[in-house]
């Protein structure tokens, strides 16, 4: 399942346009009884802080009853340490992985390259003893961006040293970055375990909608799976 999700990546990844920037949108956005979109939300960049928690209980469905609850944590190196408390008891990370970022420094530390510092966290994430057990869904996100840079003819063979002569196209560099992702899962995980990765643009709310429901019903499979219920 996880491999037809990604192929299906890889064909939203190539058809892709660049999102537009709010400033594209400064009349809509300044004027009086400006009520932001869902395309707006997801646009804006608004740092995590510790840990967030959500809740949601499903109503309707199949799932009535159920609920759920999500974390988001944040990224940057001073919020890493207030991950642990929470990874005692969890069914599932989903782990976003900026894929267009191979040629970025970190705002925290300049010395250190982003999708880098990405591959080493994942590494550090797979080979926790602690998260053996918890399923682990990789978003390469940020796609549209890869397909944007790499249309304007950044060549990532100039940061990334491996990617040696291959295509500097993003269907390639996507593929090629997924295979370092994975092939750290299989290097450094406890016990073995499958990988989930998906090709994502998060602010296409529409495709990730898609990835998210089917995040969501392979997670619940597995959690049944798990409780012996399947
Ligand atoms: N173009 C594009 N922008 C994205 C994508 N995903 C996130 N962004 C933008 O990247 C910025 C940062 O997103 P955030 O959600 O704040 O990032 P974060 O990873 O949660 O960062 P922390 O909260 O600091 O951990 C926002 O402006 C988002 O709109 C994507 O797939 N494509
Ligand atoms: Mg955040």
């Amino acid at each position: 399942m996880a491999a037809l999700w990604a192929d299906a990546g890889i064909q939203a990844l190539l058809r892709h346009e660049v999102k537009r920037s709010f400033l594209d949108d400064v009349a809509r956005v300044a004027a009086r009884g400006y009520e932001p979109s869902d395309d707006d939300v997801v646009r804006a960049r608004l740092r995590t802080m510790g840990v967030q928690e959500y809740r949601f209980k499903f109503e309707r469905g199949s799932e009535s009853g159920r609920e759920w609850f999500i974390y988001d944590v944040g990224g940057a190196r001073s919020s890493r340490h207030a991950w642990f408390p929470y990874f005692d008891d969890i069914n599932a990370i989903i782990f976003l992985a900026p894929i267009s970022c191979f040629d970025e420094k970190l705002a925290e530390d300049p010395s250190v390259n982003r999708l880098q510092d990405s591959m080493l966290l994942w590494k550090a994430v797979c080979s926790s003893k602690l998260l053996k057990k918890v399923q682990l869904i990789l978003f390469l996100n940020k796609c549209d961006l890869l397909h944007a840079k790499l249309a304007r003819g950044v060549k990532v063979a100039r940061y990334v040293m491996t990617y040696g002569d291959r295509s500097n196209d993003a269907r390639t560099a996507a593929k090629y970055f997924r295979q370092q992702f994975k092939d750290l899962l299989t290097r450094h995980s406890p016990e073995q375990r499958e990988f989930y990765s998906f090709l994502t643009t998060a602010v296409d709310t529409k495709a990730t909608a898609v990835t998210v429901a089917a995040v969501r019903e392979g997670i619940q499979r597995n959690h049944l799976k798990d409780a012996d219920i399947l």
